[in-house]
């Protein structure tokens, strides 16, 4: 077992920190701390090190970047648009583009960053949902990402309505609807953000607001909460993968210091170098080549960035629903499809770990995650909400479809209002038949062993395959569903249902009670050989951690 001990070179520093603040326990305490060591809990590290190349790259920017809506003639190195007439805003970003060195990279830089940085908060999440690793007692953490996600949806937004050019406009038009069909709060909101009508009037003050927004306010709130969500995280230990050693009460895997230290400060690098070659090598948002913001330009075809991709497809299919009533107007055709989808996926994620301790009664702390097979119902909702998120985001594109498939738009539009319904249903029940058929598989590998290849022949000539035991750790793993199952209190040994099972919301959680567990195949242990699950009867008080150095 090797032990943490400061290098060489950190040893003055350090004892120059302890003499003043004491820290020596606080370092020891911590350069042991123990990482897992399965491959999805990069995922979080990327969206880390995205959010610090886009702080990085986002300083850059300010540099050069004006966010003014003053009106100026483009005279930069550009040739199609000189002498064009535009905001101060724009021509600074395409000044950025064309003429400061460096800048083009870094405007690219800064966009990568940010679709990278999307995209591994979507993965991430999806990692925490399918393994439980939301559950007790990490659903703070859980709330807190999904208000990450949020913001940086809403910082995305905001930065690529900054340059100002044709894109930009027509996003902030939608936007200006969005917030102008919310009841009550509608014009207030669509006032404070634009300071005036859009896109005929005065709204001068749109761009300086949003850019406050884009790299103060927003950027601040998510540091803010990614340094709660890592002291949570580092507070609570992560969660792990089933495997032979581990048990809810010990942590495996290993130290920070140094070999975590190292493959973290490695994979920034990585994470680094992807993005500076995308930036260097894939075009994103061009802004030259389509001109400032023009209201009356139908600019067809134009996409968001794809993490506001479910919103531009909701409100494309959405029937152009609208309510007058005593003076007013209530558009349901903006309003619906603005709050419901986003709604759903985002409350429906936020109230799930909760629901789920309801509904299956377990209120104990979870260390070791579930493989996503075991728990049918969980990993079947989550299928059934990507589906449903995955329609939408396609149905954004329905323009692009029609003329590449050559089909009718409408015919699209019917297509995706029809399958937005029937394609998470029939995505949840496919998900749990999968699920329920690995789990009949995980229980032939268990009593049966594991297929060897050799056939034999029996003595009156009859063919068969000879089965192995499975080895110690794939046992582990696979038996680690019945350990999962233990001290469930679901209902006590005289079979009396759990307190809150009375009364009507007593009957719907044991309806739902009874889908969690319905078609659950036992997995039992074969009967020859070791039993496999790798615990030795020895309890460990309190939960410590361990190393395994190797
Ligand atoms: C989660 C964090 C952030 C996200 C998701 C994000 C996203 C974006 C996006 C998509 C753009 C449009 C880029 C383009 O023109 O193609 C942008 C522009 C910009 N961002 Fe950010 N950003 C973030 C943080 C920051 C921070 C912290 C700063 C400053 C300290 C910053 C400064 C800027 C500036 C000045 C622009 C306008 C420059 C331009 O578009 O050429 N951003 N941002
Ligand atoms: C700015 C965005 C985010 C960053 C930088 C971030 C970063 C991280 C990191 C580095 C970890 C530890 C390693 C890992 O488990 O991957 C972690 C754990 C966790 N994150 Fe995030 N995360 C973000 C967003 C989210 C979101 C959107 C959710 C869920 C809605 C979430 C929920 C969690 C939970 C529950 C854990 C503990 C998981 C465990 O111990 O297995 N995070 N996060």
């Amino acid at each position: 077992m090797s032990e943490a001990t400061a290098p060489k070179a950190v040893e003055g520093p350090l004892n120059f920190l302890d003499d003043r603040l004491g820290s020596t326990t606080f370092f020891n305490r911590n350069l042991k701390k123990v990482f897992p060591d399965h491959w999805s809990f990069m995922l979080g590290e990327i969206a880390l090190y995205s959010f610090i190349i886009l702080l990085l790259s986002g300083t850059f920017l300010t540099l050069w970047f004006h966010p003014s809506m003053m009106e100026t003639h483009y005279d930069g190195s550009y040739t199609k648009l000189q002498g064009v007439k535009m905001s101060e805003a724009y021509a600074s970003a395409l000044h950025i583009s064309f003429d400061v060195r460096g800048g083009l990279l870094m405007r690219q830089i800064h966009h990568w960053a940010a679709i990278l940085f999307m995209a591994s908060i979507m993965a991430h999440m999806l990692r925490v949902f399918f393994t439980g690793a939301y559950r007790k007692p990490r659903e703070l953490n859980w709330l807190i990402g999904l208000g990450m996600f949020t913001l940086g949806m809403v910082e995305g937004l905001f930065g690529y309505s900054l340059p100002d050019d044709l894109l930009s406009g027509t996003g902030l038009r939608i936007t200006q609807g969005v917030a102008q069909s919310i009841p009550l709060v509608g014009t207030y909101i669509s006032m404070f953000l634009f300071g005036g009508e859009f896109p005929e009037g005065n709204y001068g003050d749109l761009i300086p607001r949003l850019f406050t927004l884009h790299v103060l306010l927003i950027p601040g709130i998510i540091l803010g909460l990614v340094t709660a969500h890592m002291m949570i995280m580092w507070h609570q230990k992560h969660t792990a993968m089933p495997t032979q050693k581990q048990t809810e009460k010990q942590v495996y895997g290993y130290p920070f210091y140094p070999v975590f230290m190292a493959k973290t400060g490695a994979y920034f690098l990585f994470t680094f170098g992807v993005v500076a070659l995308l930036g260097a090598f894939a075009q994103i948002n061009p802004i030259w080549l389509f001109g400032p913001y023009d209201p009356g330009a139908i600019s067809s075809a134009s996409q968001p960035d794809f993490y506001m991709g479910i919103l531009e497809g909701s409100l494309r299919i959405m029937p152009n629903w609208e309510i007058t009533a005593a003076g007013h107007t209530l558009s349901l055709n903006v309003l619906i499809p603005a709050l419901l989808p986003l709604g759903i996926v985002f409350g429906g994620a936020a109230i799930w770990p909760f629901l789920e301790q309801w509904v299956t009664g377990d209120k104990r702390h979870h260390n070791v995650n579930d493989r996503p097979r075991n728990a049918p119902v969980r990993t079947g909702v989550g299928m059934a909400a990507v589906t449903f998120y995955g329609v939408l985001w396609l149905a954004g594109a329905n323009d692009v479809l029609a003329e590449r498939f050559h089909l009718s738009l409408f015919a699209t539009t019917w297509f995706f209002r029809a399958t937005v319904f029937i394609a998470p249903v029939l995505a949840y029940i496919i998900t749990k038949r999968i699920c329920l058929g690995l789990q009949r598989k995980d229980a032939a590998i268990a009593s049966h062993g594991v297929e060897s290849g050799i056939i034999v022949m029996s003595p009156d000539g009859k063919f068969s395959e000879r089965h192995e035991p499975a080895s110690q750790e794939q046992m582990s793993v696979l038996l680690s569903k019945e350990r999962a199952k233990e001290q469930a209190p679901v209902a006590d040994a005289n079979g009396i249902p759990a307190p809150n099972s009375k009364g009507p919301m007593g009957y719907v959680r044991s309806r739902l009670q009874r889908a969690w567990t319905f078609d659950d195949i036992p997995v039992e242990k074969h009967d020859h050989g070791h039993d496999g699950d790798g615990h030795d009867g020895h309890e460990v008080e309190g939960r410590e951690t361990k190393q395994i150095s190797h």
